[in-house]
């Protein structure tokens, strides 16, 4: 500067935080990249290209994911001191663990794993679980027990994008395996029910918090991770089962069966 001066340091320039609608169609967009219904192995179940044996795997790896979201829920609820959001948020638990005498979908999806052939008690022991999709899950329940609540809530959005996939399947079960019909298939006729309200006040939640720039990043990446957490449960399913290389202890064919 011709009088010495040097010039002022650039003003930090902090980002705006995105509308509302444009941040939900940021979140929308991540499901349309990342969601497991891209994934392959859907696409071989849902088009009837599955042996018994893949469907089996798949119920009973599945079934580990079922039985730890009415955990990672109730871990979530422990963490809110509004009781409006717990009181919100405590369905969730009883869908799956059932409430009154009524089955949840805990219940449920045994009740397909017995139409696959499996023995319920063999799946509900969770022994023969994949380790790729033990330490997925886990990684699920962890990340909502110890994240900020927005970040715990962003992650269940990858709901939103499960009715269609939900519908698919049942046309698609029904349509090409025989042990498929409305009693094996009632988990997903009934979630096709019970999402909805979840996603909507979970949707709205996220998009009334999610007040900044960092905010709303976070809430993205909570959603990206998640679907990663789905995703790479099928890329070990594939592994294994569609490309035969079990891992020791994993669920070998013939075990567990009714
Ligand atoms: O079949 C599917 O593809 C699928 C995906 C997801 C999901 O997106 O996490 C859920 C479910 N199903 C489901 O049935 C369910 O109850 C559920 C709860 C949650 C959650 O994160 O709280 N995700 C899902």
């Amino acid at each position: 500067m011709m009088d010495g001066s040097f010039p002022p340091p650039p003003k930090a320039r902090s980002r705006e935080a995105l509308t509302r609608e444009a941040f939900e169609a940021r979140l929308r967009a991540i499901g349309a990249a990342r969601y497991h219904d891209r994934h392959p192995f859907h696409a071989r179940l849902h088009g009837g290209r599955c042996s018994p044996d893949e469907v089996r795997a798949w119920v009973i790896n599945r079934w580990f994911y079922q039985s730890r979201i009415p955990m990672k829920d109730a871990a979530f609820m422990s963490r809110v001191e509004d009781p409006a959001l717990r009181r919100e948020w405590r369905s969730r638990i009883e869908n799956h663990d059932g409430s009154d005498g009524a089955p949840g979908g805990i219940a449920r999806w045994l009740t397909l794993a017995r139409a696959v052939g499996l023995d319920p008690d063999y799946v509900a022991s969770g022994q023969g679980v994949l380790p790729a999709t033990r330490f997925a899950v886990e990684a699920y329940v962890r990340f909502v027990r110890d994240m900020p609540l927005l970040d715990a809530v962003a992650s269940s959005l990858t709901e939103m994008f499960a009715p269609k996939i939900h519908a698919d399947r049942i046309e698609g079960l029904l349509r090409h395996y025989p042990f498929a019909d409305e009693t094996s298939l009632s988990y997903f006729r009934t979630r096709l029910s019970e999402a909805p309200k979840d996603v909507a006040f979970g949707l709205a939640w996220v998009l009334d918090h999610a007040d900044t720039a960092e905010k709303q990043d976070a809430a993205a990446a909570a959603l990206t991770f998640k679907t990663d957490v789905l995703w790479s449960q099928l890329d070990a399913l594939w592994g294994a089962y569609v490309e035969g290389r079990v891992p020791p202890g994993a669920w070998t064919p013939g075990e567990g069966l009714a």
